[in-house]
């Protein structure tokens, strides 16, 4: 297994948090496409879309998606990522894409502890639960459709680490 890991799934799935924890367990370098963007262009997603609106994020996320794609590593993703057939395709063809699935109550709850509203502002501008719901409606199958392995994200992050293992078929840490 030396291919790219794409971690996959809506606002406060765990990409970020995961998959760091997931790229020291496995040894590899950890990347997340949000925090290259902001290190590249020094711009948030915030500033991003108040100058360019979210076709010119979602531009720069797909540019940034594929020049951040090496071997040995773990991509954590933006949680629109799967919007783009272009992107789905593209993790599915470089590397193993793993979605973290957890309810929209679960994932409401995180980001209201931690809101991050530079890398997050909102997309509808709904209450978070109300957004997250109609969110994860249109989404589902888009994250489904791009996933090699659907793992469950609501475990604390070290088991969904062991989760994530299983499902490639790694030694565990435990
Ligand atoms: N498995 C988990 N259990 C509990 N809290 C988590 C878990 N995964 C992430 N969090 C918390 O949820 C928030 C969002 O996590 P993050 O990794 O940034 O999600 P994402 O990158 O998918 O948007 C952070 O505060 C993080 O500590
Ligand atoms: O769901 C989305 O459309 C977005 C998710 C965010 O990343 P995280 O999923 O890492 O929070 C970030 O890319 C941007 O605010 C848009
Ligand atoms: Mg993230």
């Amino acid at each position: 297994m030396t291919q790219t890991i794409f971690m996959v799934g809506a606002r406060g799935a765990g990409k970020t948090t995961v998959g760091s924890a997931l790229a020291k367990t496995l040894g590899y370098k950890f990347v997340d496409t949000d925090l290259a963007l902001l290190c590249t262009s020094g711009l948030s997603v915030a500033d991003i879309v108040e100058r360019e609106g979210w076709e010119g994020f979602r531009r720069r996320e797909t540019e940034t998606l594929k020049a951040i794609c090496s071997p040995l590593t773990v991509v954590a993703t933006g949680g629109g990522v799967v919007l783009s057939q272009e992107n789905r395709d593209f993790m599915c063809e470089n590397g193993t894409v793993i979605y973290l699935r957890s309810p929209a109550s679960t994932l409401a709850n995180r980001l209201e502890d931690t809101p991050l509203e530079d890398q997050r502002p909102t997309l509808t501008g709904k209450p978070i639960t109300e957004e997250m719901m109609e969110v994860l409606n249109e989404r589902e199958a888009l994250y489904q459709e791009a996933a090699h392995h659907v793992v469950d994200g609501t475990q604390e992050p070290q088991t969904v680490v062991n989760l994530i293992m299983d499902a490639l078929a790694l030694p565990m840490v435990r």
